[in-house]
């Protein structure tokens, strides 16, 4: 029986991760959930897999859910300080993380510092101190293990092989609802259709971020840190089936691929039951009915968020939180309709402009470059 502290548990990895552990109820216990203001939501969740601590972030409905659920033993607490305690619940073994955006690394760093494996869905963390995160988790002997479906693909394929060895990792994307579009046609596009990913069903900001290919930018930079390779080894590939979910190309040329239908629950059971492998229980892949699968080049005019990324990541130190700091507000602003789509990888690039990157920011210093980033765009958008 492992005990599992859920962060991020009312959104689209939570509640697959929910079904997991709903599967298979003999080999988990939920000790800690936590959300940021879905207490309808993380009512049901409470009754249903009754945990020890419930964390909502926000204050206010932090006081409304204590009064819905007062017939349980449930502690509720809110804000940080509930997610650094839930990142540290003693009983947990392991922490799978799945809020977005970089609100995650203090509980992850905390999760770290306390011993817990992390699964990791929450690629901002990464994205911004990775840095940080990575040589810490090995100094305490605990495993970073990914959920993003590229990065599970990769840690698949490099079961059992030397990490000497990687000729290149060919991390696969979608394209996104525009793929094949040019700029003039995304000039118009709508938040209904950026909203219109064509395999994945997932949360608002992912679902934008892969609309711009903002997303494979982080991942890019999320590999670098998980696999601890360079630019130069990471080949962005789209492949619009999203059936491979990517590969490892070794230096005797053999490439290794991870492969399956688009579905979450494959990569969130692998790392919860990691080394042991599980029937996963939605559909399995049919290579007949499947027929071809296709492969191209991303097109880095079109989509210059995947540019900026590579930019920020050859800069390096803290120009990866200006990056993904300048998206995260972007998105929000593109999602209340105050910008365009095309604004977004506009907001980044100005963002990152201004920047002069810190090389090895420390914590503190990712937070404040992370509060610049969002001034300069507030006083500039
Ligand atoms: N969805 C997917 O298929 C994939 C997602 N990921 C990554 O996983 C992460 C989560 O994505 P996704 O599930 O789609 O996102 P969602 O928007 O669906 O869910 C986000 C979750 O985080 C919670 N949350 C947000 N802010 C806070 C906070 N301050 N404190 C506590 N909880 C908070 C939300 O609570 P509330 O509901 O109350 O707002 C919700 O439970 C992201 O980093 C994403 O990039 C990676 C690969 C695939
Ligand atoms: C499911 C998952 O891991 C997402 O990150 C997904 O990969 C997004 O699709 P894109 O390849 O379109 O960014
Ligand atoms: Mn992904």
């Amino acid at each position: 029986m492992k005990n599992i502290v859920l962060l991020g548990s009312t959104g689209s990895i939570g509640t697959q991760t929910l079904d997991v552990v709903r599967h298979y109820k003999n080999d988990f216990r939920v000790t800690a959930l936590a959300a940021a203001s879905n207490i309808e939501r993380l009512e049901e969740q409470i009754r249903e897999f009754k945990p020890k601590l419930a964390v909502v972030y926000r204050e206010d409905k932090a006081k409304e859910l204590r009064e819905k659920i007062s017939d349980l033993s449930v502690e509720v607490l809110a804000g940080m300080d509930g997610l650094l305690t839930a990142a540290v619940e003693p009983s947990a073994d392991i922490v799978l993380t799945a809020v977005v955006g970089m609100i995650g690394i203090r509980p992850t760093i905390a999760a770290i510092e306390a011993g817990k494996d992390i699964a990791l869905a929450n690629k901002e963390t990464l994205v911004t101190a990775g840095h940080l995160i990575m040589p810490l988790a090995k100094e305490r002997g605990v495993k970073i293990l990914p959920v993003d479906s590229e990065h599970s693909a990769i840690f698949q394929s490099l079961q059992g092989e030397n990490r000497g060895q990687i000729h290149k990792i060919l991390l696969t994307a979608s394209g996104g609802p525009f793929r094949g579009k040019s700029l003039n046609d995304l000039a118009s596009v709508q938040v209904e259709d950026a909203l219109k990913h064509p395999n994945w069903v997932m949360g608002r900001k992912i679902t934008i971020d892969s609309a711009t290919m903002v997303n494979k930018g982080l991942e890019v930079i999320e590999a670098r840190w998980l696999f601890d390779v360079g630019l130069d080894k990471i080949q962005v590939v789209v492949h619009p089936e999203s059936v491979v979910h990517s590969a490892v190309e070794f230096e005797d040329s053999a490439v290794i691929a991870q492969l399956g239908t688009p579905d979450m629950r494959l990569p969130i059971q692998y790392a919860l039951f990691y080394p042991d492998r599980k029937p996963l229980s939605g559909e399995w892949l049919d290579l007949f009915k499947l027929g071809t699968l296709h492969f191209e080049a991303p097109d880095l005019e079109v989509f210059k968020g995947l540019k900026l990324a590579y930019e920020a990541l050859e800069i390096g130190g803290s120009m990866t939180t200006v990056f993904n700091a300048a998206n995260e507000r972007a998105v929000a602003k593109f999602l209340d309709r105050k910008i365009k789509f095309l604004d977004i990888p506009e907001i980044i690039g100005e963002a990152m402009e201004k920047h002069t990157a810190i090389k090895s920011p420390s914590l503190e210093e990712i937070l404040d470059t992370e509060k610049a980033a969002y001034e300069f765009i507030e006083s500039r958008w």
